[in-house]
């Protein structure tokens, strides 16, 4: 598990009145969110560094049904050496992992044995992606997953609670699914491609919070839509409203077509102005990930050499 000086999120009984009190203002949202990729609030000259931070927060993930041993121990050799010494040391770096490696149920004692413990292991369980598996298999594959040396563990909620309005049913799915977890920690998916409108992520986002979530989490990357940034404005101030409300800090991890070095500084930027400082570390945010470490290795490169080498030099997995 990620070193953490932070007590884990116990969650609050269900609530109504926080559901119903969620307001949204969507096209306020949206234009913040639309002014975000042109501004500069990390600061160039410090862009290497800004970049191997977010290295040190990318859940390394392969989630492919074609998905081998083979494929997860490169990954897995990768997220320990996810950039090259030689970029490292010129950039003045130590070592750098990434946060985790996050893959399916069946490959994770294949990733537990090639991290020796380095980094956590993450695997998707409860029926990942549509979460349409029978309830208790469901709450089993999260055992089965702890058990096979999983520290971390990313469910789906049911979308059909969000779209249906029955807050209560997604409150106690989501709090028997953390029961089950044990001591591994819980990133909640909410899949926020197929809830609608932004008022039901931010409803979604402050039920499963209430319910012990860990971290919450955009999307499986395999909905039609997946991380973006007014999405991601409205989780950050769920978690911000959380805090106030419980005292608990909880993660944000993006997740699903986040692959470009630009949009990782994006959304650091952003983190860093909802959230602050604490939030810029692996036990407080990940980026769910397959593409982006290759792109930022590029960026790397090309801050060290002055050139760019092509992208087939730094494979992801
Ligand atoms: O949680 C992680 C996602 O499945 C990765 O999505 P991606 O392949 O679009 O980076």
């Amino acid at each position: 598990m990620t070193a953490t000086d932070l007590p884990r999120n116990a969650g609050l009984p269900f609530d109504p009145a926080v559901v119903a009190e969620v307001r949204v203002n969507t096209s306020a949202v949206e234009r913040r969110a639309a002014t975000l990729p042109a501004r500069r609030s990390l600061k160039k000259d410090h862009q290497a560094a800004w970049l191997a931070r977010a290295v040190s927060m990318i859940d390394l993930t392969t989630l492919s049904g074609d998905d081998t041993p083979g494929r997860v121990r490169r990954l897995c050799a990768k997220a320990l050496q996810p950039v090259r010494p030689d970029l490292l040391d010129a950039i003045g770096l130590p070592d750098l992992t990434t946060g985790a490696v996050c893959v399916y149920h069946e490959m994770v004692p294949t990733a537990v044995d090639a991290v020796q413990g380095r980094i956590p292991v993450a695997a998707v369980s409860t029926g990942f992606p549509a979460g349409l598996s029978p309830f208790h298999l469901r709450l089993r594959e999260i055992e089965e997953s702890v058990a096979a040396g999983a520290t971390e563990i990313d469910i789906v909620i049911s979308r059909r609670h969000v779209l249906t309005g029955d807050w209560q049913a997604l409150y106690d799915e989501t709090a028997q699914m953390r029961a089950a977890c044990g001591t591994a920690h819980m990133k909640a998916i909410l899949a926020t491609g197929e809830l609608g409108t932004l008022k039901n992520v931010a409803r979604a986002s402050m039920v499963t919070m209430m319910a012990g979530s860990d971290f919450i989490k955009t999307s499986t990357g395999k909905e039609s839509v997946n991380a973006t940034l007014p999405v991601s404005l409205i989780m950050m101030r769920a978690i911000r409203s959380f805090e106030a409300m419980s005292g608990f800090k909880v993660g944000y991890k993006p997740a699903g077509g986040v692959s470009k070095s630009k949009d990782a500084i994006t959304y650091l930027a952003l983190l860093k102005e909802e959230l602050g400082d604490r939030w810029l570390r692996p036990d407080l945010f990940r980026f769910g990930a397959s593409s982006l470490l290759g792109d930022i290795e590029r960026q790397l490169e090309h801050h060290v050499t002055g050139r760019y080498s092509a992208g087939h030099r730094h494979p992801a997995g």
